[in-house]
């Protein structure tokens, strides 16, 4: 069966463009310019037809008029030749009345030729005395008038003319006779003479009436033929005009129709080769036409489908979202019926088809309805199938709102979510606190990744993320916010709650586990946990006090929870102020308010006196001075420049200061001499590869005695940054410079590091030495770290001597150092050293 035709389209009158519009005055004056030929020779034809009819009625004015003029003028010659014989006087009226026919021609004639048009009214009513047919008259005069001078009309005047002396003789005859008569009875021989001349004068007017009759007769007859002519000239004329605009009429339908064709080819072959899916149908809905994509689209034939009603054929899939059953069919249907009554309808959805063999794709169904000014007279659905579209939209939404990692909710959707909960608290009501969120901090992540790999953290990332979801309540939110923590909504969570929900993470955290190899790898969570109330009414606000709240988790000690109910809880405003410290801490390094205190390290023996070189052994402490005098403790800022990356800045500062002072002191010998500078580099300025140029720069710069420094780095940020502190440590090991081991005791305490980091000090954690005396157990530790220690061969330094108890138990123990306010408060780096000017520098 051949494939049918897709109906060409036409214009709606809605859809009439001004330039359709302003198109048909065009095709009007095209019309024009096609049928004026006509026209013009209809409108020959018809004033040609007019003057033909006018010639051949004055024609035949002309004859009638000569057939009274004849019949008057042999009526009078005869009424005369009576008269003549006897003499009787009603003859000779009789004579009269006949004659006055011709001569009212003649006279009427007479004043046409000398007078023109002019002399109509009375023209006219000598020719109506002439017995002439009154509605004839102005044919009569019409000719006479304006035709005179042509060859027949004035021929057959001129006949007329000849008619005029026999006349006038006859009435001249006519008088005499009728004098004759009066004086005496005529004599038989006049009488003869008398008849003679009547008879002389009527063969004169018969042979003028012949001549006459015979000009008219061959005047009509050549009328007759030059009409003829003409209307047959114009009817060829015509005719040929019409058989050249057929033949291009013809002509130009032809071409049309190849044209057509060629388009309606066109179109169904680009129809039969689109993706598109294209159906048209009648107004009714009913199918005419439906291309190949079509086909497979519905999984149905054309030949099936064709003449039946398309929204039988429109399955929506039940699962389609947003629409029922049989949306689709319905939207059809409602499409078609709003275009038939002209109502406006949205042109484009998108559904679930579902095609006859239950194959479902997510369609875009487009409609455009096709009419004149009447209405609908069809419509056109375009169907394409958006099901890979949707489902790149699908992916793009889903990789904007969610963590590739571990699948979960990104920061940027819970913060819309958040959002989202905060604004509905506001307006509803919702009594407060009944919402809380968790911010979790992995522990000591990066240890992870620095020693088992990126793929083992992720591992571990994976591993945390599934042990949340399965602590959590169906309706909780849970979310990556970033490399290693994550949050959690709790909605309608009572606060007493939450916090179980955050201990039960807690401990589950410390079950997750992931083999790596050899090594079974876990970490521990810090949970801050915040009640979501006044005065927390902002995302910024509420996710800000969460990170401080982990952050105070952290500083418990980590693996641990911090709830915060802002109704009661004050310490958090301590983290929430880390974000001033930030802005102070750049401040001071700008404007220059840090400065150096120093704090004694005293030698517990001899031995050790000598080995740190005999002179004074500090450790060289930051301090900030505020713009009202006071100084700042390390204690409340370096906790925020670490936490937001400005160690670094920091320790080049205090690096930088303390060479330049010791340099200073060792060029002015003042006493007395410093023989071991302790300087604190953080885990991150460890991590920084630049750091050794940095420091090897600055020794060099400032010609400082290399064997007189001492870096102290701690345990948790040289495991951590492992290689780069192994680099640093034997590079500057090898120009003279000693290490420490800070808070030893304190972080991981994984003690196989020390074997290849060769630091030449361990210092003690202070929170184990400040209760040892009242610990047997930190008290056994100091023994242990000592011993470790001394079995390395390290020097120990126990940190927090606060009373000279602690002091002489240390010394008891074997210490080689104390540090503490039982030795030494930190002192201004001048004070210490009697330095020539302040280490504040303004
Ligand atoms: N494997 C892995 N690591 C990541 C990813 N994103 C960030 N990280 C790492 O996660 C670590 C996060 O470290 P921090 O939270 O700053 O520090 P931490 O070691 O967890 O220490 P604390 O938080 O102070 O207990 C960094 O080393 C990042 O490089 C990730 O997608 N995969």
């Amino acid at each position: 069966m051949p494939r049918l035709s897709p109906p060409i389209p036409t214009a709606t009158h809605s859809d009439a463009t001004p330039v359709q519009r302003y198109a048909l005055p065009k095709r009007k004056r095209s019309l024009l310019l096609s049928i004026w030929p006509f026209v013009a020779l209809a409108i020959v034809q018809t004033v040609l037809a007019i003057s033909s009819l006018h010639i051949l009625g004055a024609m035949r004015a002309f004859s009638s008029g000569e057939s009274q003029w004849s019949k008057g003028q042999k009526d009078a010659t005869y009424a005369l030749a009576r008269y003549a014989v006897s003499g009787d006087p009603a003859a000779y009226d009789q004579f009269h009345q006949g004659l006055h026919i011709p001569m009212s021609d003649m006279r009427a004639r007479l004043m046409l030729e000398d007078q023109g048009y002019a002399a109509r009214p009375q023209a006219a009513l000598l020719l109506l005395q002439g017995h002439n047919e009154p509605e004839e008259i102005n044919a009569l005069i019409w000719l006479t008038v304006y035709f005179k001078n042509t060859d027949s009309i004035g021929q057959l005047l001129a006949r007329w003319q000849d008619a005029d002396e026999p006349l006038q003789e006859l009435q001249t005859l006519a008088g005499d006779i009728y004098a004759s008569m009066q004086l005496a009875p005529p004599t038989p021989v006049q009488k003869q003479s008398w008849l003679a001349q009547i008879n002389a004068l009527q063969i004169q007017l018969s042979e003028a009436e012949r001549a006459f009759n015979k000009v008219l007769g061959d005047t009509s007859r050549a009328m007759n033929k030059w009409l003829w002519s003409i209307n047959i000239g114009i009817a060829l004329a015509m005719l040929s005009l019409l058989m050249g605009h057929t033949w291009r009429l013809q002509r130009k339908t032809a071409r049309a129709e190849d044209a057509l064709d060629l388009v309606s080819e066109r179109a169904s072959t680009t129809l039969a080769a689109i993706g598109e899916a294209v159906i048209t149908t009648d107004a009714a809905g009913h199918v005419m036409y439906m291309n190949r994509a079509a086909e497979e689209l519905l999984g149905v034939s054309l030949e099936q489908l064709v003449t039946s009603e398309l929204v039988q054929h429109m399955h929506a899939s039940p699962s389609s979202a947003g629409s029922d059953k049989d949306g689709a069919s319905a939207w059809v249907q409602t499409a078609i019926a709003d275009a038939l009554q002209g109502r406006e309808h949205p042109r484009e959805t998108i559904f679930r088809l579902c095609d006859a063999q239950h194959h479902v794709r997510e369609v875009k169904l487009a409609f455009t309805p096709i009419g004149d000014d009447i209405g609908t007279t069809e419509a056109v659905f375009v169907l394409h199938d958006v099901s890979q579209e949707q489902r790149y939209i699908r992916e793009l939404a889903w990789q904007a709102t969610h963590d590739q990692l571990t699948g979960l909710v990104n920061r940027y959707e819970f913060e819309r979510l958040l959002g989202v909960l905060l604004e509905q608290t506001k307006h509803e009501d919702t009594a407060p606190g009944d919402h809380a969120i968790m911010y979790l901090d992995l522990d000591q992540f990066k240890v992870i990744n620095d020693t088992a790999g990126h793929i083992a953290g992720d591992a571990m990332l994976r591993a945390m993320s599934a042990m949340l979801q399965r602590c959590l309540r169906a309706g909780d939110t849970l979310a990556r916010v970033g490399g290693d923590e994550f949050a959690i909504l709790l909605k309608h969570c009572s606060f007493e709650d939450a916090k179980r929900i955050a201990e039960q993470i807690r401990d589950a955290a410390q079950n997750v586990r992931i083999q790596w190899g050899e090594r079974s790898l876990s970490a521990g969570i810090s949970i801050g946990l915040v009640k979501l109330a006044a005065p927390l009414t902002s995302v910024e606000e509420v996710l800000r006090v969460a990170d401080m709240a982990s952050y105070g988790a952290k500083q418990r000690g980590r693996n641990n929870v911090y709830a915060y109910d802002p109704g009661v809880d004050q310490e958090i405003a301590r983290y929430v102020g880390e974000m001033e410290w930030v802005e102070r801490i750049k401040a001071a390094l700008e404007g220059g308010h840090f400065c150096l205190y120093a704090q004694a390290i005293e030698a517990l023996s001899t031995d050790a006196d000598e080995i740190a070189g005999g002179g004074l052994h500090i450790e060289v402490q930051i301090r900030m001075r505020l713009p009202d005098g006071n100084i700042i403790s390390p204690v409340l800022f370096i906790p925020a420049a670490e936490r937001y990356g400005l160690m670094p800045m920091v320790d080049r500062w205090v690096v930088k200061q303390t060479l330049q002072t010791l340099a200073h002191l060792q060029k002015t010998a003042q006493s007395p001499a410093i023989s071991c500078c302790a300087i604190n580099l953080s885990g991150t300025s460890l991590g920084d590869e630049r750091l050794l140029d940095f420091l090897q720069d600055q020794i060099a710069r400032h010609g400082v005695d290399p064997r007189t420094l001492c870096f102290e780095i701690t345990e948790t940020a040289a495991i951590t940054h492992l290689p780069n502190a192994i680099r640093l440590v034997k590079a500057l090991k090898a120009l003279g410079c000693r290490f420490s081991m800070d808070d030893f005791g304190a972080g991981v305490s994984s003690f196989g590091s020390l074997k290849n980091l060769p630091v030449d000090f361990l210092k003690i954690d202070g929170a184990i030495v400040a209760d040892m005396l009242n610990e047997p157990a930190h008290r056994a530790m100091v023994d242990a770290i000592n011993h470790l220690g001394h079995a390395l061969d390290m020097k120990t330094i126990a940190e927090f001597a606060s009373t000279p108890e602690i002091v002489e138990s240390l010394r008891g123990m074997g210490i080689d150092y104390a540090q503490g306010y039982a030795v030494g408060r930190p002192q201004p780096f001048s004070n210490t050293i009697a330095a020539p000017s302040s280490n504040c520098v303004h």
